[in-house]
């Protein structure tokens, strides 16, 4: 079995599949968890062979992930730590991989879970925009085997916590009444709502700019959304004259092509 990692700023997502073909990783639910220590109590007694991880985290942190992982990798088979050590596999951003190449002079400042959807993306050898909606949002775009660039904004929960930081914006974190229209310009009438209003148009507002620059520059074919927010944003999306796709598999599609490029063994079964 394969456990592969998705390790963000805010949670873990992981996938547990018998193979690494995009097509069987797409149909796995993905699991979230906020605490890295569950993760071992979740797996249980499952035969994991190897651990393949996309991590945005600290050297620090991504260390206390790996001996957590040897630890259970230990318990589950009679191997050496050094034959355990092999498997776990820290996935890392490069100039060129997967027949794409990075738009940035200095390819190791690219996050790992933007490449990773990158390189997932760069399959379908179209013109694509991708959006990541999580705890920050992030766009990339690329045309066949060659990553353009993007852009980076904090996402909801940080421009959330900014306003709290004044001490004097007491906002909730959730709405009372759900979720509004972000396409049409609503009026708060209490903290809460002006902050979660607000931070809807702004991202309405970038989203819906953006989109409209990247059809008359870059000839967009395919949007990918994905990230905690992606579905939202999909069908708040869903009006605009684009195809577009929420794939929440798409850094885990990405990080088994790369290990795969990595150890040439593997071959997906057609
Ligand atoms: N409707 C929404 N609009 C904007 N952001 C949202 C929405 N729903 C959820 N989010 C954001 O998504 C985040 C959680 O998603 P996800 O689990 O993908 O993030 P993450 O673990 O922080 O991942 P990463 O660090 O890779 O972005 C939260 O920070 C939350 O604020
Ligand atoms: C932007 C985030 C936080 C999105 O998860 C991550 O990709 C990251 O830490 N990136 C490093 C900076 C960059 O991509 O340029």
């Amino acid at each position: 079995m394969y456990l592969l990692i998705d390790w963000g700023n805010t949670n873990l997502k992981y996938i547990v599949s018998d193979s690494l073909c995009s097509k069987v990783l797409q149909s796995k639910p993905v699991e979230r968890l906020t605490q890295i220590e569950s993760l071992i109590e979740q797996l249980s007694a499952q035969p994991i062979h190897q651990v393949l991880v996309s991590s945005v985290r600290s050297d620090e942190e991504n260390l206390r992930l790996k001996q957590l992982l040897l630890s259970h990798l230990q318990l589950i088979s009679d191997v050496t730590v050094e034959d355990n050590n092999s498997r776990i596999y820290f996935a890392q951003t490069s100039y060129q991989a997967c027949g794409v190449k990075c738009a940035y002079a200095e390819p190791s400042l690219l996050g790992i879970d933007r490449w990773l959807s990158i390189i997932a993306a760069n399959q379908r050898q179209q013109n694509i925009a991708l959006i990541s909606v999580g705890t920050a949002l992030t766009l990339d775009v690329l045309t066949p085997d060659i990553h353009l660039g993007g852009h980076i904004l904090p996402g909801r929960e940080l421009m959330f916590q900014s306003l709290l930081h004044t001490d004097r914006v007491r906002a909730h974190s959730e709405l009372e009444h759900g979720v509004k229209d972000p396409r049409v310009l609503l009026l708060g009438k209490s903290t809460t709502e002006c902050v979660h209003l607000g931070i809807d148009a702004i991202f309405w507002a970038y989203l819906s700019e953006s989109i409209d620059k990247l059809q008359n520059q870059y000839n967009i074919q395919e949007y990918l959304i994905t990230g905690g927010g992606g579905e939202y944003w999909l069908n708040q999306l869903l009006t605009k004259n684009i195809t577009i796709e929420y794939r929440a598999t798409l850094v885990f599609e990405g990080l088994a092509l790369l290990y795969k490029e990595h150890f040439k063994e593997y071959r997906c079964e057609k």
